[in-house]
């Protein structure tokens, strides 16, 4: 089902968590919410799922206006990151609640239950396990009980609130990619908070980039990540090597080199932004002059901390390490140009 948001403001005394949020959210959607702790992003998915009010806006259901949805009339499935499953109920058990307490009238008989819940113990890839109970499974397995439940009530919409966030980092990436195979599967529209932009670009169809409760940047993971609007999501994103300098009739200049702006840019104060593998050893005089200050070593790169003329800050600049490389010494002045960077003015 589609998904709209419209003008949805909501206050906590002194604090807008949410301030004028518009979103539309196409069905069979992946979308991620990213944003920084206290940005918004649990306050837009509760009141999205009808846990919590709104002091101003709608949210749509298609054409249905939820506002006055209760909490059981909305059928939201919801995934929070500590999930907490029955711990008396089977895995099975545990998936089939949602059905099962459903108002005689709309409750399947037990035949159909039984067959939905062989069903996602296939789709979560954990056929063996539905007699277990959680607490003899791993935290990986359990986040995927607890989704396959949220999806056994075939749900409006999918919320899932940082699901994969109390897990170690290797099997977060595996469970985020997993959960994009399921989603081709299922086809669920889905929203997904998350503060981490790797699992944003990674899993999302789109990304909206919350600030203090307002949007501030809605695209796909490419536009986010190669064409950020601000240097809030430019930061967010990715590492970030900035420049400070000017902007005089096109042409962004710091110290004695300038370089085009590919934007329409007013005249005045700049800062430039690149990513520290997009910038690239300058022979000749298009670069800006830069003393090595140490090197460090990670895995197949090498990260340059550069110091520049007139600059409050050190640069990154990342070589990759092969062997045909050579690191530049600590000590020696190199010269550096950016392949792809932003300018944002100041
Ligand atoms: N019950 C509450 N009472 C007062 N302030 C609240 C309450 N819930 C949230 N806030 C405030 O609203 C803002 C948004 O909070 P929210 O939990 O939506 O952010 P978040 O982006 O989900 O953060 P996190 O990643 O830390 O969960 C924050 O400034 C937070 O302190």
């Amino acid at each position: 089902m589609d998904l709209h948001i419209r003008q949805l403001s909501k206050r906590y005394r002194d604090v807008a968590a949410l301030d004028a949020v518009d979103l539309d959210i196409a069905s069979g959607e992946l979308v991620a919410l990213l944003g920084p702790s206290g940005s918004g992003k649990t306050t837009l998915l509760r009141v999205i799922a009808g846990l919590l009010h709104a002091d101003r806006g709608q949210v749509l259901f298609g054409e249905t206006d939820a506002t006055r949805l209760s909490l059981r009339e909305r059928n939201v499935g919801f995934v929070f990151q500590h999930y907490a499953l029955f711990r008396h109920m089977t895995v099975a058990e545990n998936i089939a609640f949602g059905l099962r307490s459903r108002p005689r009238a709309r409750r399947p008989d037990k035949a159909t239950i039984a067959r939905r819940v062989e069903e996602l113990l296939g789709l979560i890839q954990l056929a063996e396990l539905g007699e277990r109970y959680p607490d003899q499974l791993s935290g990986g397995q359990r986040q995927r009980v607890a989704l396959a439940r949220a999806l056994a009530i075939d749900p409006t919409v999918l919320l899932l609130d940082e699901p994969f966030g109390a897990l170690d980092a290797k099997v977060r990436v595996d469970l985020r990619r997993w959960l994009r195979r399921l989603h081709e599967q299922t086809g669920q529209t889905t929203l997904f908070v998350t503060h981490d932009q790797e699992e944003a670009l990674e899993l999302a169809d789109r990304v909206v980039v919350l600030r203090e409760g307002r949007i501030e940047q809605v695209g796909t993971p490419d536009e986010i990540y190669s064409a950020p609007v601000s240097e809030y999501v430019f930061d967010f994103i990715g590492r970030a090597s900035t420049l400070d300098g000017r902007v005089e009739q096109g042409r962004f200049l710091a110290g004695d080199t300038s370089f085009g702006v590919p934007v329409d840019l007013p005249d005045g104060p700049a800062r430039l932004y690149a990513r520290p593998h997009d910038l690239s050893l300058a022979p000749g005089h298009d670069g800006w002059p830069a003393r090595v200050l140490a090197a460090h070593r990670l895995a197949d790169r090498i990260t340059l901390e550069l110091d520049l003329p007139g600059q409050s800050r050190t640069l990154e600049f990342d070589v990759a390490a092969t062997p045909d490389v050579e690191t530049p010494a600590v000590g020696r002045t190199i010269a550096v140009k950016p392949l792809r960077y932003r300018v944002y003015s100041r």
